[in-house]
């Protein structure tokens, strides 16, 4: 059963079928050969394997019991030695030979498979990932890390999975098990039907355990992701466990979630343990039958039955025949106790390869990248924030926008921002304050085309912004994010992440702007020290500092703040308010900003609420006008206790 049932991914499947024929022969072509010798060394050593019984039944007849001449297919006459010693020792090397041979080309097959498959798994793992991040926000918004991260992990390894393994089994059924098969019907067709019968009922066998087993091992994954998350619950918040003294109800959590992967897991082991011994008792079958019809015709000279002779009186069955018969019959249990993995596998790889390449193929969204205009980028400032006339000059306008988000089927959910109309002149200081969930980070969101209104237009410069190359555009209008995320790495790395070519002056000069310089070179490594996710622990103020300095060195036109220094400190704020001013002179700036003073001196404020724009103006008019913003001022001020009820409840009731 392929793994699409509540598939995340299903708008991005390919449409076309034999997804993984498409991507071996994308990513595969260059490295063909080295499938193609994979392939025939896989082959040779199958082929190998059949040689030592059918020696043995030979040197049984010929040799042990002298019933029929010694004869071996393919080799000539005249390289058969006339003496009984000689042919042994042939027989012997031989033996020896087809040992030594499949070991060799065993080796063979796995290096060159190995080598593919791993370079094939490389290619599409880079180009899958290329493809991922340029999806929209929205694709991420509505989708799980852990998600996202399945499509380059699973999906990709699933792939490779089955190119090494399940290729490597389905030639060992074809030729080792099509081999035996092909020699035992070719020497004695109808003794050859007991065995040859066993095949189709191992291979049923085997698709019955897969298919079976599969929605049970999908029930213990899924047991043992609960466990883990209560696990992983509890210990990150362990502090809040101990101070609410609820060690014993989590106990009881925990157990009842073991007991949830103990039952599910006991449920699969008792599936599995059915399973090799019922392919062991089919083999069985066909063994114990082989055994007595051939052993009886051996023993008797006549078969149990007139059919195995076709009604021949002078039929025979020699010794060695019948062990050859059953040295065979014996051997298919292994390799076919694989075809149901084969199956499944091929499944799971096809159903991956679907959402690989429908990823691939996605160019809704990529496509808008490159389509629009270049802004001119030539006349940039230097990172030392010269005053060189700017190729943009960062006059900002929304003209009656409205925006609602998608869900994962793409629907609309509920307006949030409504007739949002706005001009902000080139070099403006622009506040956007309100209460939570207003719509401010939206708003600006709407601005760095991480999604585009449903109605409404933007402009930068006068030209709307979805004609304007989505790179160009991000790399003029630098965001600085509520909740900025630092990648592993060095302070410096982070500070200049995006700006390949920077001197350290440079660097310095941002990082203090940014009130960031003076902590970083307390820290014991200075610049180097090594921050994110196993770096250095930084408090949500440093971290702030440091995105704040990362996008000043990259010298935006236009600078969206949202909540940028929320957790700073009021001292540190006023110093970086203080240090931002000469910086935010010759360029348009956006701050949102839950603490009013922080835009008190801006030239536009523009008041948020319910996703609409209820108050404009600079902060004496907004005070005079005595709305939203002159009572979220007092609050703040401690003129006030509290906001009226009118604005409280309206606050709940957009929430
Ligand atoms: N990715 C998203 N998907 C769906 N809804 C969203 C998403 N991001 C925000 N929203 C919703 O949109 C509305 C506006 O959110 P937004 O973050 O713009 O408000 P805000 O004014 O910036 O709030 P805050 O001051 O708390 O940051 C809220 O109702 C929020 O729940």
């Amino acid at each position: 059963m392929p793994p699409d049932d509540d598939d995340e991914f299903a708008e991005l499947r390919a449409e076309e079928g034999n997804a993984i024929l498409r991507l071996f022969l994308e990513y595969g072509r260059e490295r063909l050969p080295t499938f193609v010798g994979g392939a025939g060394a896989a082959i040779v050593q199958m082929l190998m394997a059949l040689v030592p019984s059918f020696v043995l039944a030979i040197a049984i007849d010929s040799l042990f019991f002298d019933t029929r001449a010694f004869s071996l297919p393919l080799v000539p006459a005249v390289w058969i030695p006339g003496d009984q010693g000689g042919q042994f020792l042939l027989a012997g090397g031989l033996v020896a030979a087809s040992y030594a041979l499949s070991s060799v080309f065993s080796w063979a097959n796995n290096y060159l498979w190995n080598s593919f498959s791993q370079h094939f798994q490389h290619a599409v793992r880079v180009d899958t990932y290329d493809a991922l991040q340029r999806q929209g926000v929205e694709f991420f918004d509505n989708r799980q890390t852990g998600e996202v991260m399945s499509i380059l992990n699973n999906d990709v390894n699933q792939l490779e999975g089955f190119l090494t393994n399940n290729l490597k089994s389905l030639i060992t059924i074809v030729v080792r098990v099509g081999g035996m098969g092909a020699v035992m019907l070719l020497i004695n067709w109808r003794l050859a039907l007991i065995p040859v019968a066993a095949i189709p009922a191992l291979g049923y066998l085997s698709y019955w355990f897969v298919e079976t087993i599969h929605p049970k091992y999908q029930e213990v994954r899924s047991a043992v992701g609960r466990l883990n998350s209560r696990l992983e619950n509890n210990i990150g918040g362990i502090e809040t466990l101990k101070s609410f003294t609820t060690e014993p109800f989590e106990t009881d959590r925990v157990r009842e979630s073991s007991r949830e992967y103990l039952d599910s897991q006991w449920d699969a082991i008792t599936t599995r343990i059915k399973f090799f011994p019922s392919l062991q008792a089919t083999t069985a079958a066909a063994y114990v039958s082989v055994f007595f019809v051939g052993g009886w015709w051996v023993v008797t000279g006549t078969p149990p039955h007139p059919f195995f002779s076709g009604g021949d009186p002078d039929a025979t069955l020699t010794a060695g025949t019948l062990v050859l018969f059953l040295n065979y019959s014996r051997r298919f249990v292994y390799p076919m106790r694989q075809m149901g993995q084969i199956i499944n596998g091929y499944q799971y790889a096809e159903a991956a390869g679907e959402r690989i390449v429908g990823l691939l193929d996605d160019d809704t969204r990529v496509g808008t990248e490159t389509d629009g205009v270049e802004l001119d980028d030539e006349e940039r400032r230097t990172p030392a924030y010269g005053t060189e006339a700017d190729g943009v000059e960062g006059h900002v306008e929304f003209d009656d926008v409205q925006f609602a988000y998608r869900d994962e089927d793409g629907e609309a959910e509920e307006t949030v921002l409504r007739g949002i109309s706005f001009e902000a002149d080139a070099g403006d200081y622009v506040g956007l304050v309100g209460p939570t969930g207003a719509g401010k980070s939206t708003t600006m969101k709407l601005l760095l085309r991480f999604y585009d209104p449903d109605s409404g237009t933007i402009r930068l410069d006068g030209r709307d912004v979805r004609d304007i190359d989505i790179r160009s555009l991000r790399e003029h209008v630098g965001y600085v994010s509520q909740e900025p995320y630092l990648f592993y790495g060095t302070v410096a790395d982070n500070i200049a992440y995006g700006v390949p070519e920077y001197d350290d002056e440079a660097m310095h000069e941002a990082a203090e702007t940014a009130g960031a310089h003076e902590f970083v070179a307390d820290l014991e490594d200075g610049y180097d020290t090594m921050v994110g996710e196993r770096g250095v622990k930084l408090s949500g103020g440093q971290r702030q500092r440091i995105a704040l300095a990362r996008t000043i060195l990259r010298d935006p036109d236009v600078l969206v703040l949202d909540e940028a220094t929320s957790h700073v400190d009021n001292e540190t704020e006023a110093v970086i308010q203080n240090s931002l001013e000469a910086l935010t002179e010759d360029r348009t700036v956006f701050a949102i900003a839950h603490r009013l003073s922080t835009v008190r001196d801006a030239d536009q404020i523009l008041v948020m609420d319910d996703g609409e724009i209820v108050e404009r103006g600079d902060h004496e008019r907004l005070i005079d006008g005595d709305g939203l913003y002159a009572n979220l001022w007092r609050v703040q001020v401690g003129e006030m206790e509290a906001l009226p009820e009118s604005f409280v409840e309206r606050s709940l009731e957009a929430q």
